[in-house]
């Protein structure tokens, strides 16, 4: 099991900061959504020379162009790419052929699909690397988890790692470990303590006892 830290309301010098404090517990950083929108592709490339002995995932949440963004990613310095599980088909393995061509993994993101063992097995079979699911800020704003659908996703996907984001937190990860995902990607459980250093470190040490 390994551990993301997700990075969603950062600058570039702050994420490096951040990373700073953190690095020896964390397995991959993520450069989040909004990290992108605001700074580009520059803040993979910044993060991934500053740290290039951590994963650097980039959260672009591909939905359209797959190939092309997957590549300008790749060529960022990123190791890892998300492509959103509601994309089309073509979409997606056109995401998983550039990524093979650029020696990268794709991280598909099941937000917001609704048949979600129906499309975990079709992502699956096109060959992607990760299936996550996730509660986005807007309904763990309304209480929502995924801890059901990791659940879910663990007895129908046969190739992929598979992945669970969103709103964990140190109290609710012995529940996420207990399904034993293959990463856990954290935010504000580890970035909106005053100790992030603590925080990843007990992350960490919870996950490696399994
Ligand atoms: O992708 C994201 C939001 O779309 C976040 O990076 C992900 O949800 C993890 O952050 P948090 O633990 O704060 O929810």
């Amino acid at each position: 099991m390994e551990l993301q830290l997700a990075l969603d309301l950062v600058n570039i010098p702050e994420a490096i900061e951040l990373v700073k404090e953190v690095e020896e517990h964390i397995d991959i950083v993520e450069i989040g959504t909004p990290v992108v929108i605001n700074e580009g592709l520059h803040a993979v490339k910044a993060v991934k020379e500053a740290f290039p002995n951590l994963k650097v995932l980039a959260d672009l949440k591909i939905m359209d162009a797959a190939g092309y963004e997957v590549m300008k990613a790749s060529e960022a310095g990123a190791d890892i790419i998300t492509i959103l599980g509601t994309a089309e088909d073509m979409s997606i393995q056109g995401a998983v052929e550039e990524a093979k061509k650029q020696g990268k993994k794709i991280l598909v993101d099941m937000i917001a699909v609704k048949d979600l063992a129906a499309r975990a097995k079709e992502v699956d079979a096109m060959g992607v690397d990760y299936i996550c699911v996730h509660t986005g800020y807007d309904l763990q704003a309304v209480g929502k988890n995924s801890f059901e659908d990791l659940q879910t996703i663990k007895s129908v996907v046969k190739n992929a790692k598979t992945a669970i984001a969103g709103g964990i937190k140190l109290e609710t990860l012995p529940e996420v470990i207990k399904v034993n995902p293959d990463l856990v990607i954290v935010g504000g459980g580890i970035t909106g303590q005053a100790d992030k250093k603590a925080a990843a470190a007990k992350m960490q040490e919870m996950i490696k006892q399994g």
